[in-house]
């Protein structure tokens, strides 16, 4: 904690971070009840909890005020007193705050309960999302079943939550006035600690929109052969449905119909796992395992006897992903529903990575023992995943059999890790410029859900299989609208990975710039004890420091900065922009026509 003067004030901290952590440590063992076991009981014990501590959790933050501890001298009692001044929808009235957790916590559970019909057996509608409607929009290469399981979620995840959406919407909004925000969307702009964030934001966003635009008109090019005029036009919007995921987020999943190389082979390393028989324990051992090849923190045994790795059969379980920091004695845990493939090795690896940083940074102060920027703690797995996913990782760890690709078997990686990595830029920032709109009361509520639709289409350029009007309300089928969870986290961690990415490959002696064997795409910092220990530095600080001073330390940028993920796709670019000149591919769309009023 904070060394130096005032030994009063210091041991006010103290005492108050011990308090935070045990309410935090509660609050979160009953959440963590509810999302492993979803009933009623729990959801109601696990509001209960969070409604008794917010009383406290509200005074706490009070008593700091009126301190006036802000005031000091000393930077670091003055952070300190900053964060634990800090509130949020925990200041509203009790009856409030019940209300609001009621709505949030009804949207989850729907989300975490909703079934569908199968296409194919219509009898049978006991299909959830993850695994079997995940595993159909990944695999079916056929548009009307794709529809088929379109329609079926977004009506039933999406549509009947309007009310509690809406509920929730007028008390975030209330929360943040009370906290002296024009509206929850300043509230969540402010934990970016960066007056210019949506300035910086849509700068980023600008510079990498170019990329973006070639390799939407390759794809939908591609998509339009394969699929015929009549179901992709070759100049409008693509249809999501086709893309390979429910909110057509990313697309590496019909990576086998458009790769640039065809018959390039593609290792195809879910095969290969299933060939080795991995077991699901296994893709955390890696991961585990990379970690500490960094000479950074090894999972303690807690972790294998708590988390909940794999969906249970008798009882439902929140299957979206998620990593818990239990504020006490290294007890951390993930709970997912793992399944043995690609898709799930990158998602062990990401919320690994919020285990990594839990654990590097356990020893700060309560208010501290977070990330200073959100997009950090997003980053921390998939700067990771970065390297594990290279050639020359998969075949040193035997899951694939060359470690260098030729120019075109590179482009043809460098195409399909685009399809995760650029694809999802304009999906996680249309997440929250809705949100922030419809916070800032900037869409008028009958509208609320054309004009989601129609941002979608403005910033990714795809739309619904079929026409949505505002009797429908599809946000809520994305699990982050329904569970309250800011996004853009994720966009600025997509950012972030390929500059911390960099600056560990330099330090790995993995990437010399102008060296043609030694890329940015082509690394991977295994066993680097120099890039670790660096990382380490970096995660251990917690939220103690503002997130450009570590930032700085770690990679030499102070912002984020695109200029690293451009450098890593720029064969990518050159080739799609040669590519798309030859056959003539039409670069743009207009607004979709699947909305109506
Ligand atoms: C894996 C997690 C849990 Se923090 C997740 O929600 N992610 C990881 C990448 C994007 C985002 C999503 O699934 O929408
Ligand atoms: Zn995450």
């Amino acid at each position: 904690t904070c060394s130096g003067d005032f030994p009063e004030v210091r041991d006010f901290f103290q005492r108050e971070g011990e308090l935070l952590r045990q309410r935090r440590r509660e609050e979160f063992l009953a959440a963590w009840d509810y999302n492993t076991n979803v009933t009623e009981e729990n959801r109601l014990n696990m509001i209960a909890v969070s409604a008794r501590n917010a009383v406290e959790n509200l005074k706490a933050s009070q008593l700091v005020r009126t301190k006036k501890y802000k005031e000091l001298p000393d930077p670091c009692l003055k952070r300190l007193a900053e964060y634990a001044g800090e509130i949020g929808a925990e200041i509203l009235s009790s009856e409030d705050f019940n209300t609001m957790l009621n709505a949030v916590s009804s949207m989850q559970s729907n989300y975490a309960n909703t079934k569908v019909c199968s296409y194919k057996d219509p009898k049978d509608c006991s299909l959830t999302l993850e695994p079997h409607v995940q595993e159909r929009l990944s695999n079916s290469r056929d548009p009307k079943e794709l529809a088929h399981y379109w329609k079926e979620w977004y009506d039933k995840a999406g549509t009947p939550m309007r009310d509690n959406f809406a509920k929730y919407i007028e008390l975030s909004n209330k929360a943040a006035k009370l906290n002296n925000f024009t509206s929850a969307a300043e509230y969540w702009v402010h934990m970016y600690e960066d007056p210019d964030f949506e300035k910086n934001l849509d700068d980023v966003f600008q510079a990498i929109l170019p990329l973006y635009r070639e390799l939407h008109g390759y794809v939908r090019q591609r998509l339009s052969r394969h699929y015929g005029e009549e179901i992709v036009s070759p100049n409008g919007n693509i249809p999501m449905h086709l893309l390979g995921n429910m909110w057509g987020q990313q697309w590496d999943e019909i990576i086998d119909l458009i790769k640039p190389f065809p018959n390039k082979p593609f290792v195809d390393v879910t095969a290969e796992m299933e060939k080795q028989q991995y077991s699901v324990r296994k893709l955390f051992e890696l991961g585990d395992e990379f970690f500490q090849s960094l000479g950074m923190s090894a999972l303690p045994e807690s972790f294998w006897n708590l988390s909940v790795i794999e969906k249970p059969k008798d009882r439902t379980i929140v299957c979206h992903a998620s990593a818990w920091d239990f504020y006490q004695d290294n007890d951390v845990r993930i709970k997912m529903c793992t399944e043995v493939d690609t898709h799930y090795l990158y998602v062990v690896h990401h919320e690994l990575g919020h285990i990594q940083y839990y654990l590097q940074y356990e020893k700060q102060p309560t208010v501290f023992r977070g990330a200073p920027n959100p997009g950090f703690h997003e980053a921390v797995g998939d700067v990771i995943a970065l390297s594990v996913s290279s050639a020359k990782h998969l075949n040193t760890i035997g899951l694939a059999p060359q470690a260098e690709l030729d120019e075109e078997s590179r482009i043809n990686e460098l195409f399909r890790t685009s399809l995760k990595k650029i694809v999802f830029l304009p999906f996680a920032y249309t997440m929250d410029k809705y949100r922030y709109a419809v916070f800032r009361n900037e869409i008028d509520e009958h509208n609320w859900n054309c004009a989601f639709w129609q941002m979608r289409s403005e910033y990714s350029g795809i739309e619904p299989p079929i026409s949505r009007n505002d009797s429908d309300f599809d946000p809520p089928a994305k699990y982050h609208v329904s569970a309250d969870v800011e996004y853009l986290r994720y966009f600025a961690a997509h950012i972030f990975q390929f500059q911390f990415h960099k600056a560990m490959c330099s330090k790995a002696g993995q990437y010399v710039k102008g060296d043609a064997h030694q890329t940015l795409d082509n690394c991977d910092i295994y066993k680097s004890k120099e890039a670790g220990s660096a990382f380490s530095h970096f995660l251990t600080a917690g939220a103690s420091r503002h997130w450009t001073e570590v930032l700085k330390e770690f990679t030499g940028d102070t912002t984020m900065d695109p200029a690293a993920l451009l450098e890593y796709f720029e064969p990518l670019r050159v080739w799609l922009k040669e590519e798309n000149r030859k056959e003539k591919v039409k670069i743009g769309w207009g607004l979709t026509d699947k909305v109506s009023h």
